[in-house]
């Protein structure tokens, strides 16, 4: 950059302080968008950004937000592949974020569920945004039911919690005590002094995880030079500053252009695909439920999805993580019907689970919005 404008003036005040930045990580289904509602909604008084990054193509979590009031928050959404393009596009983010007219706070980043935090750690590490920012820690949140590292078979997942600076033991009302207890000793084999805290809900007083300044970038950067390889040349492996995801295949969420960084930490390694629909169209309730209980593989990890019944007149918000499903409903409001739906797994057959899923569609019938009652 060369020439000075307002915008970069604003910049530079907020870079004499260096703005907060919180980066939410954890694995799929963990609850790190409940915890993302949780600081929105307890915020108080703060002027809270939150950019959130998605795998898959349709974005969900966007409607899955609570914004409590609108002049507080910023909501940024970016769905690039995480492994070359957040780089790129989450410095374009934080830029906007730091360009706004009107004082932002807090930072918080939320990774998709497949992410390695590392890039994005580094992306305000390893650039100019080490200047403009201060990452105050990084927050990993678990699912105490579903995890399992060997499940996952993932290094990304693995990476989440070596680079938890707290971590989140969440769903604890799905386990015994006793079975947490074990969890928190794998954890810590793992993050020998990381701050473990157990919620439900990821009911966390924010003072615990928000400006606690735990992260300590020196042992960071030196850690990620020895065991990833990733050292100052970084920043310059990653950007694509001109990217152009026309050229892109996005289909499994990640990019196939080339570049040089090694790929093995990174989610096409650990075999997870997703497939997504977004139809204004409504899905027959019971081939739905058929669905679920006899084709769903157990592959499918995780799930989510804004679901429209053709039956029924509301809302319904369906979460799968591991084998645990809900279905919630609310009102359509002024909001259009439609039905947008996500599935995230390894080694998935995409073709038979797209036509299974393509099967429990139907039109629009006369009986819509009568109930779920024959
Ligand atoms: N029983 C129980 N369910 C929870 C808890 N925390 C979150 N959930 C549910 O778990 C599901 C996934 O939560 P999310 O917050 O969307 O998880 P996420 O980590 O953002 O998911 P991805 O972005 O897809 O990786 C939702 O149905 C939540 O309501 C908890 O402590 N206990």
């Amino acid at each position: 950059m060369t020439a000075t404008t307002p915008a970069q003036t604003q910049q530079m005040d907020v870079s004499k302080h260096g703005l907060p930045v919180t980066i939410i990580t954890g694995f799929l289904g963990s609850g790190k968008t409940t915890l993302l509602n949780h600081i929105l909604t307890n915020q108080e008084g703060l002027k809270t950004a939150v950019l959130v990054n998605e795998f898959g193509e349709v974005g969900i979590d966007n409607d899955l937000l609570i914004t409590t009031s609108e002049d507080d928050t910023m909501v940024e959404l970016s769905n690039g592949c995480i492994c070359c393009t957040i780089n790129n596009d989450l410095m374009e983010a934080v830029y906007k974020v730091l360009e706004r007219s009107d004082k932002i706070d807090y930072l918080v980043v939320e990774t998709t569920g497949l992410a390695d935090p590392l890039p994005v750690a580094l992306t305000f590490l390893g650039t100019e945004l080490r200047d403009l920012t201060r990452l105050d820690s990084i927050v990993t949140v678990v699912d105490s039911e579903n995890y399992s590292l060997d499940l996952f078979n993932s290094q990304a997942a693995y990476n989440q919690i070596a680079y938890g600076d707290i971590i989140l033991l969440n769903k604890v009302d799905l386990v015994d005590p006793a079975d947490a207890d074990l969890l928190e000793v794998k954890l810590r084999d793992i993050k020998q002094d990381a701050r473990i805290i157990r919620t439900t809900q990821a009911q966390v007083p924010l003072p615990l995880i928000l400006s606690v300044g735990l992260f300590e970038s020196d042992k960071y950067f030196n850690e990620s030079q020895e065991s990833h390889g990733h050292d100052h040349n970084h920043e310059h492996e990653h950007r694509h500053d001109h990217h152009n995801h026309e050229n892109c295949d996005h289909d499994h969420g990640h990019c196939e252009h080339e570049h040089e960084h090694d790929h093995s930490s990174h989610l096409e390694a650990d075999g997870f695909t997703s497939i997504s629909f977004e139809r204004e169209q409504p899905l027959a309730i019971r081939k739905f439920q058929y669905f679920l209980d006899n084709q769903l593989p157990a592959s499918v990890f995780r799930a989510k999805g804004i679901l429209w019944f053709d039956e029924s007149p509301k809302r319904h918000v369906f979460h799968l993580s591991g084998k645990r499903f809900s279905l919630e409903d609310e009102e359509w409001g002024d909001r259009a019907h439609k039905t947008q739906l996500v599935l995230i797994g390894q080694n998935l057959d995409q073709d038979k689970l797209k036509a299974q899923i393509e099967n429990c569609f139907c039109m629009e019938t006369a009986e819509r919005g009568k109930g779920f009652s024959d």
